[in-house]
């Protein structure tokens, strides 16, 4: 028997639908007040129908959250994992009931993402928040939940990328010539600027991302990389990150690269925005402009990115020391939707409905 205080793991994601008839609500749930176009939701929806209304996402949590079973089992502890998402069934809402139906009374929270800014992590805890009043309403009480650090600089976070990239250039004739580029979710560049806390200067998303992708380029011996992004939303008026990886192919190829390894660095797992935009539309025009394009895996259930999920416990469990490679100030934990810091990743500001 373990004597830690924490009764439970829930791990929370983005979700995604399993059928073709929930594509549009999902995407209706992801996009409220968000300002998004509805000619964007309509070709985001032909991706989604691409793959028969599926997105690879739900499969993949629940494969991390049978390995999360098996490592902790392994370890001695003795946590139940749940599993809840943001946008789609099982909503955290739900399994946040369930937990407190269960006696849960004191859990960890795995967000899947690295990394610190408003939607890959603040967002998280709006959910928490969120999950914690429907199942108090429920039930008339909710667990504690405490959500676990930022990890883009955990070293089996960055190994586990970096065996991605080295079993990518196995697949090219160039080898370790390939460019090797890596990819994050585009944000809107207002809501780098306040992410992370304003002291700091802001701009956390971007350069923890920037500090991943230097430390997996450190890992397998590349001299050079770049990072651009993917899966560009919003109104076309606003800007976001830039370059987009699809323009960066053209960039590249004017100057004579041959070959590139795509690593996406900025998702934990080969979901429907990795498999469409990289394995799809990038893959598409590198072939057509002529360059070598392979796509390195992401962590998805990789024994050591799940043996790290398993050190982000016990640091919380048992005090262990936190291994972390960046320089960027460790953040992301916080209680029942308490943020890291006051002020930390504000969220951006949304046109507001007209008031009737
Ligand atoms: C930073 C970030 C992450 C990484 C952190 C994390 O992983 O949490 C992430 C992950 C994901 N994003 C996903 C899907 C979508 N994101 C959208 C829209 C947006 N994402 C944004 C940011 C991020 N998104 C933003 C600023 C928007 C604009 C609307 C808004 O201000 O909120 C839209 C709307 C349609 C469109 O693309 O326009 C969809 C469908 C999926 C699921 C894929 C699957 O189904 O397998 C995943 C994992
Ligand atoms: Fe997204």
């Amino acid at each position: 028997m373990s004597t830690t205080p924490y009764d439970a793991v829930l791990v929370l994601s983005f979700g995604g639908p399993e059928a073709r008839d929930e594509v549009r609500p999902f995407l209706e749930n992801v996009t409220r007040g968000r300002g998004v176009p509805p000619e964007r939701l309509d070709e985001v929806e032909e991706h989604y129908q691409h793959f028969g209304g599926v997105s690879p996402i739900n499969a993949l949590n629940r494969e991390l959250v049978a390995a999360l079973r098996r490592e902790l089992t392994d370890a001695g502890l003795e946590l139940p994992v749940y599993f809840g998402n943001r946008n789609w069934h099982p909503f955290a809402e739900d399994t946040v009931t369930e937990m407190a139906n269960d006696g849960v009374r004191n859990a960890l929270v795995l967000a899947t993402s690295a990394y610190g800014g408003y939607s890959a992590c603040r967002q998280y805890h709006e959910d928490i928040a969120r999950a914690r009043e429907a199942a108090t309403e429920r039930t008339g009480g909710a667990p504690d939940l405490t959500k676990l650090r930022h990890f883009y600089d955990h070293p089996l976070f960055v190994e586990s990328v970096a065996d991605g990239v080295r079993a990518a250039r196995e697949k090219l004739d160039a080898g370790h010539d390939a460019r090797l580029v890596f990819t994050a979710h585009s944000i809107p560049i207002s809501a780098d600027e306040t992410a992370g806390l304003p002291d700091e200067g802001g701009h956390r998303y971007s350069r923890q991302m920037a500090e991943a992708a230097q430390l997996v380029a450190d890992a397998v011996g590349a001299t050079d990389h770049d990072l651009v992004w993917q899966s560009r939303s919003g109104p076309p008026q606003i800007p976001w990150l830039e370059p987009d990886i699809v323009d960066h192919l053209d960039t590249l190829h004017g100057k004579g690269v041959r070959a590139v390894v795509v690593s996406p660095v900025g998702f934990v797992s080969d979901h429907l925005e990795v498999v469409w935009d990289l394995d799809n539309e990038a893959a598409e025009h590198a072939e057509e402009i002529g360059i070598g394009f392979a796509r390195a895996g992401s962590a998805g259930s990789d024994p050591r990115f799940v043996r790290m999920i398993v050190e982000l416990i016990r640091e919380q469990v048992e005090g262990a020391e936190a291994r972390t490679l960046g320089s960027a100030p460790r953040a992301g934990v916080g209680c029942n939707g308490s943020l890291c810091a006051p002020g930390c990743c504000e969220p951006p500001v949304r046109r507001r409905p007209a008031s009737s």
